[in-house]
Formats: C-alpha cells, sequence, structure tokens
C-alpha cells in the first residue's frame, strides 16, 4: 500500500470527509472503499486528461460500482460554462441515472467546479469524488465545495457550495502535467504563505527549485500543507461569511484579467500570482505591509516563472471587471490585504488607490 498522508476536512453536520495525498492512490483500491453505496458512477474527464487516466480509474471502480460511464468534455477554461455543465446533465438523464449515482471529477479545476456543480444540481445532489490531477487543483480547488461555472461578465459567478465525499489527489498524475501548469498551480501554494503561515512562505522560498523540478517529497510536502491551512480556513467559515474570503487573495485583480481577456489566455494561476502582486502593492499603499514584503512576493513568484506585469486592460476596465466580484458590497471593490506576514483581510479600498496601484503596474 502506498505512503498516504490524510487531512481531514471538518465540517458541521457530519459533513466531514478525508483529503487523502500520495503516490500511486488511482491504482490504490482502498482509494474507492467506503464511499456511498450506489449501482453507477460516472467519471467527468476531459480530452486531455481521459486518455492518461480515465481507464486505470474505471478499472478500479467497476471493482465497487456495476456500471461506469465516461463523459469526455473539452479541454480549457472558455469550456468552463452552460454548454459543459449541459453535456454531464445530458449523460445524466440521458441514460437514466438514478440520485445515488457517484460523480468523479478526474482532472484539474476546471472539471472539478463543473462536476461539482453538476453534483449539486442533477436531482438536486448526488455525491461526488474530486480526483484532481493538476497540481492547482490537489492544493486547492478539489478542497472546500466551491462549485460553479464562469460567465462572460463573471468568473465563477454561477455555483453552489457543495462539498465532495473524499479527495484523492494521487501525485503520480503530476508526471504528465505540462511545466507551465505545474507553475500555475505554485501561484495558488504561494498564496497560503502570506495569507496564514510566514514560516510557509519561508519553506516555498527554500524549496521552489526542488518544486519546479519535480521533486514528490517536496510536492507532497507542499500540497498536505495547502490542504491543512485551506481544510482548517473551511471548517471555520465554510460558506465564506468572513474568514474564508483569505483565500481570494490575489483572485479580486486575477479574475478581472480572466474574464478581461476572454478566458483561458491567462492561466487562472498565473492571473492570481499577477494579483497577488497588485493587492500585495495595495497592502503597502494603505499602509498595512512595508514595501519590502512587495519586493519578497514579487521576487518568489517571478522566480517560479509566473506574470507579475498585468495586461493594459485600461483602469476603467478593470474598475468595472472588479464590481462584479463576489466580495464587492455596495458597488465598492473590496480586497484581501496581507495585514502582518501570515495574516490576511478583507478591506475596502477607494477607487483612487486602485487606479493609482494599476497605473504603477502598466496595467492602466
Ligand atoms: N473551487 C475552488 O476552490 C477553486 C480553487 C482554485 C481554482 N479554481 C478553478 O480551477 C480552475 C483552474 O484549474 P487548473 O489550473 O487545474 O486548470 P485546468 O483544469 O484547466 O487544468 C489545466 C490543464 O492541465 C491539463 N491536465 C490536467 N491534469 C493533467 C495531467 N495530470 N497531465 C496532463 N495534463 C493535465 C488539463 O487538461 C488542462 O489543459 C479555474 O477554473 C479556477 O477558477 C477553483
Ligand atoms: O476556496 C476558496 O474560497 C477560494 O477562494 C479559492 C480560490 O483559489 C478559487 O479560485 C475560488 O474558486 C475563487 O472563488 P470565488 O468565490 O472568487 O469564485
Ligand atoms: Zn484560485
Amino acid at each position: 500500500m502506498p505512503a498516504t498522508d490524510t487531512v481531514h476536512i471538518h465540517l458541521s453536520d457530519d459533513r466531514n470527509y478525508e483529503i487523502r495525498i500520495g503516490s500511486g492512490l488511482l491504482n490504490e483500491p482502498a482509494s474507492w472503499q467506503g464511499l456511498p453505496k450506489a449501482a453507477a458512477a460516472v467519471i467527468v474527464s476531459n480530452e486531455t486528461v481521459a486518455p492518461l487516466y480515465a481507464e486505470r480509474l474505471r478499472e478500479r471502480l467497476l471493482a465497487v460500482y456495476k456500471r461506469v460511464d465516461l463523459v469526455v468534455l473539452p479541454d480549457g477554461e472558455q469550456h468552463k460554462g452552460w454548454e459543459s455543465l449541459n453535456r454531464i446533465c445530458d449523460h445524466l438523464l440521458g441514460e437514466a441515472l438514478d440520485r445515488k449515482t457517484v460523480l468523479f471529477a478526474l482532472g484539474g479545476g476546471v472539471i472539478g467546479d463543473m462536476t461539482g456543480f453538476a453534483a449539486a444540481i442533477y436531482m438536486r445532489g448526488v455525491p461526488f469524488v474530486q480526483v484532481p490531477t493538476t497540481l492547482l487543483a490537489q492544493v486547492d480547488s478539489s478542497v472546500g465545495g466551491k462549485t460553479a461555472i464562469n460567465h462572460p461578465l463573471g468568473k465563477n459567478m454561477l455555483g453552489a457550495f457543495y462539498q465532495p465525499e473524499r479527495v484523492i489527489a494521487d501525485l503520480d498524475t503530476l508526471d504528465t502535467l505540462p511545466d507551465r501548469e505545474l507553475r500555475a498551480g505554485l501561484a495558488e501554494v504561494i498564496k497560503y504563505g502570506p495569507i496564514a503561515d510566514a514560516a510557509f512562505l519561508c519553506w516555498i522560498e527554500d524549496n521552489l527549485d526542488a518544486l519546479l523540478s519535480r521533486d514528490k517529497a517536496v510536492l507532497g510536502y507542499a500540497v498536505r500543507r495547502s490542504c491543512e491551512i485551506k481544510a482548517d480556513v473551511v471548517g471555520q467559515d465554510e460558506k465564506e461569511q468572513g474568514l474564508r474570503a483569505i483565500l481570494n487573495f490575489g483572485h479580486t485583480i486575477g479574475h478581472a484579467i480572466e474574464s478581461g481577456l476572454g478566458y483561458g489566455e491567462w492561466l487562472h494561476g498565473e492571473a492570481v500570482a499577477c494579483g497577488m502582486v497588485l493587492a500585495a502593492d495595495l497592502s503597502q499603499r494603505m499602509g498595512l505591509m512595508p514595501a519590502d514584503f512587495v519586493e519578497r512576493l514579487q521576487t518568489l513568484i517571478e522566480r517560479a516563472g509566473l506574470p507579475v506585469k498585468p495586461p493594459r486592460l485600461g483602469a476603467d476596465r478593470y474598475l468595472q471587471l472588479m464590481r462584479v466580484d463576489k466580495k464587492a458590497e455596495a458597488g465598492a471593490i473590496r480586497f484581501v490585504l496581507i495585514e502582518a506576514l501570515g495574516q490576511a483581510g478583507l478591506h475596502s479600498v477607494p477607487d483612487a488607490l486602485i487606479v493609482e496601484t494599476l497605473a504603477a503596474h502598466g496595467a492602466a
């Protein structure tokens, strides 16, 4: 049996679940035992991931379920919308699959978010399991139950909070991940340092080269520590009434970049990386953090091969895009700012200061 790290996420009403992390977990029969009983399972994946891992997963699931279907969606952030969601629902309804059917999201965050949303709405809710195959999905999107699709006017604007039954993060699936996607995943790993764990930020700085060269033990620790931090935050504030917003550090500008450019041109992790640099700068301009913090974070993000210079969409366009951010209230844009290393909070920022910051970074 492969070495497995298990992180527990504690939620109200006995909805706790496990995040299992390790090499070879896809092949491990125990990964798929003890899930809700059902006649059928459906693997949802995409054109890139399905040929790599779907057959292996299907074989394992056939030991548990009489029937295992596969729905293969087109690949890409631009396909995280109604059409793909309908494809999943069309299959479930077309095959008359019952409300016990278990969905398995096999892929990155795009597949995970859409499969979770389909699970939330099909017959008002069927169980689902996250099988994340990107670094980003293993450290972030598979955990915590945010499910969604994009709308042309805003990122993740249609969705539900709906928790998976279990998360199975097989580190071996990262072997086939393109370098650009690995770096994008590192953006969300880096995020956890400034918002929640100063020591983890130092660890990332010290281990960045090993992460980039895909040292399995180092990657495993990054996944585990990230999941621990996220599980702790989500356990305290599942539906983002307050604390959970810290996980959105870098996302106010990040999401504006993604939707402003049309989904898919910048990867989510790339947009978040750049958004974190600007949010760090805003933290300084608001008098919360010293200038050397901004330099430190920017240096790390650059070392990770991630972008730090935002696209020049113009200040008005950025403001327009950010006013539909889910954290905005009564038209006021709110940012997650760093208050001390390892501590963050939600702050209203005057438009003039946002414009000044955008201009300083060549975005306006
Ligand atoms: N729900 C959440 O809490 C949460 C958190 C962070 C991000 N997200 C969402 O996640 C999405 C980004 O996720 P992502 O970065 O995983 O992108 P992604 O799902 O688009 O996957 C990235 C690319 O890698 C490919 N891929 C996946 N696994 C692979 C593997 N093992 N080998 C080779 N190729 C592989 C995919 O086909 C895709 O081309 C965004 O939509 C973002 O909004 C959600
Ligand atoms: O889990 C969360 O909460 C997060 O904010 C994690 C983010 O990395 C993620 O991109 C999330 O989907 C953004 O949430 P949204 O509510 O701003 O759409
Ligand atoms: Zn994110």
